[in-house]
């Protein structure tokens, strides 16, 4: 079974973004761990110091920081797990370079549903012939600053993978206007945004005359949080390289 509690030994966690929504929520996480929080770096902070005093380093914060963040942890030799979204090709260079000198560890959701939809998403595509088409949506509270999700596109490139795509050729968003039709084999996305809605996401494979729905509701960012916490206490005394919620989880 997954999802229970082991115990663990107390872990110094430095968190950046600390004064953010999910900073706050990995406050509360972390102390229900039985772990100490270091009190992060946000905009305009420096990293390096601030990184040797942790055993682990972990990013909710914003993509422009990712380089720092990631340089800190290299020079330190500290793990880091990166939760914020918003991430471009560039920075997945960053972060397979990083790795090549520490453990990292980047999902863009750490919550054991989303992890598990993620895998739903890859046998439905398989097993749908391409006259399936597959959309994705989202809704996120006003705030949100990056569109699509990270989890929209985490769930595109499960379905993307399962077709033998590549997501980045084949992913349409943003429609208006003078379309045209769709066509066969994109995945498309579209995002909502309002209110204080922490996570809202489905998978849509409508075939000719039916369709099926895959979805996450997130009712409360903990979720994230006690996910990212469970995910970085595990990366502590990994070797150098990329992992992934699956390798947490051991699906
Ligand atoms: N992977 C996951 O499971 C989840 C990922 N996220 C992602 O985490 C990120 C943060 O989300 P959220 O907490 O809601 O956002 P907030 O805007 O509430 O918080 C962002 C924090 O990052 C800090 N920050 C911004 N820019 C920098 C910078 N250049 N260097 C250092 N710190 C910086 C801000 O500091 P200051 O206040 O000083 O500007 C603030 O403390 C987003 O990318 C979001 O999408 C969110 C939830 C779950
Ligand atoms: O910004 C948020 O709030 C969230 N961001 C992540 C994303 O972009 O998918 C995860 C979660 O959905 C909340």
């Amino acid at each position: 079974m997954i999802g229970r509690g082991e115990a663990m030994a107390q872990l110094q966690f430095g968190v950046i973004g600390h004064k953010g929504r999910m900073g706050h929520a990995l406050e509360a996480a972390i102390a229900d761990a039985g772990h100490i929080m270091h009190v992060g770096v946000d905009a305009g902070g420096s990293i390096g110091p601030f990184a040797a005093h942790c055993d682990v380093l972990v990013d909710f914060s914003a993509p422009d920081a990712l380089s720092a963040n990631l340089g800190a942890a290299r020079v330190s030799g500290k793990p880091i797990l990166v939760g914020t979204t918003g991430l471009e090709e560039e920075h997945f260079v960053m972060l397979a370079e990083a790795a090549r000198a520490v453990p990292v560890l980047q999902s863009g959701n750490f919550s054991l549903g989303v992890t598990l939809l993620a895998h739903l998403v890859r046998e439905a595509a398989a097993r749908l012939g391409p006259e399936w088409d597959i959309e994705v949506l989202e809704m996120h509270h006003r705030m949100k600053v990056d569109a699509p999700s990270g989890t929209a596109k985490l769930l595109g490139e499960a379905a993307a993978a399962a077709r033998g795509i590549d997501l980045a050729a084949n992913m349409e968003s943003g429609r208006h206007g003078q379309t045209g039709a769709r066509r066969e084999g994109n995945i498309g996305f579209a995002t909502l945004r309002g209110g204080t809605v922490a996570g809202e996401h489905s998978v849509i494979f409508a075939g000719p005359e039916e369709r099926l729905t895959l979805s996450h509701s997130a009712e409360n960012r903990m979720i994230f949080a006690r996910g990212a916490v469970k995910a970085a206490a595990w990366l502590v005394g990994k070797p150098a390289g990329r992992y992934t919620m699956n390798d947490v989880l051991g699906l």
